[in-house]
């Protein structure tokens, strides 16, 4: 990757649209910056192209107009098996292999990185305990021995194994029961503030997003950008304010 300043964004989309091969615009023209070590949180409707706006930035997705930089490099000029090792990515179903142990889940990608096996296994061993989980009795289990809660965590233990800058996380809790999402979005937090990734964070939760986000980006129909600001802090900020108003506490209207 090339060398970026403190001042440059880790993620800089610069007119970025996607028109699906039907026709369908999921993103018209959306330009945002993340600066690095943000937690930004992408709200907004179904269908309104969260998920293809994350996805293009993993190319998952091809965008079919403007430029995606992370780390100052561009996307499109990138090899995208490169790409994607530099960027770790959770998402609601989480995908872990179910034919592998929670180590082996979780020292897939140091694996593909040709790491050697003691190097592996201390990085694994850190990961599951970072997201607190007891590497000696879970590491041995499939992940179908596993509560949902377990596995979003082992999910974000792999996508953070080869410790890539940034990490894209899609709806990462929204399957998992208000109790065990409650702990693990303090339990994410605590481990942001830790290890201060730049992260997208695809949610339908407002609270979650005012919880969690450094800024909150609310998207409409077609990928248009309506606001993008720091969650209202009730006890900063009045509730009704200044044109530059930051992202009311509530529910999205928009969302489901
Ligand atoms: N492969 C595809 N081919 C055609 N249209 C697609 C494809 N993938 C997504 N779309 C359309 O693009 C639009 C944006 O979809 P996207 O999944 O990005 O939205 P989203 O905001 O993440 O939605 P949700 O909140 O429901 O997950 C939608 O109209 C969707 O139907």
């Amino acid at each position: 990757m090339e060398s970026t300043t403190a001042a440059d964004p880790m993620i800089s989309l610069r007119g970025v649209g996607k028109r699906y091969p039907d026709g369908t615009v999921a993103v018209a023209d959306l330009s945002l910056d993340v600066p690095a070590g943000e937690l930004l949180c992408l709200v907004g409707p179904s269908g309104c192209g969260k998920t293809t706006t994350m996805k293009m930035i993993n190319r998952l997705v091809e965008p079919t107009s403007g430029h995606i930089l992370v780390a100052g490099e561009d996307v499109a000029r990138t090899d995208p098996v490169r790409l994607r090792r530099r960027i770790g990515y959770v998402i609601q179903q989480i995908g872990l292999f179910p034919h592998l142990t929670v180590h082996a889940n979780v020292g897939t990608v140091p694996r593909m990185l040709g790491w050697d096996r003691a190097r592996i296994r201390a990085r694994v061993d850190a990961m599951l305990d970072l997201v607190g989980l007891d590497p000696a009795t879970m590491g041995r289990r499939y992940p179908h021995e596993l509560s949902g809660g377990q596995q979003q965590r082992v999910g974000v233990a792999r996508a953070l194994a080869a410790d890539p800058p940034v990490l894209l996380m899609d709806e990462p809790f929204s399957a998992i029961d208000p109790i065990a999402r409650d702990r693990l979005q303090a339990e994410f937090l605590r481990l942001q503030r830790e290890i201060r990734k730049t992260v997208v964070f695809v949610t339908h939760d407002l609270d979650e997003a005012i919880r969690l986000g450094d800024r909150i980006a609310v998207f409409r129909q077609g990928g248009h950008l309506e606001q993008i600001d720091p969650p209202a802090s009730s006890a900063a900020r009045p509730p009704t304010s200044s044109p530059a108003s930051p992202v009311p506490t509530g529910r999205c209207g928009g969302c489901r």
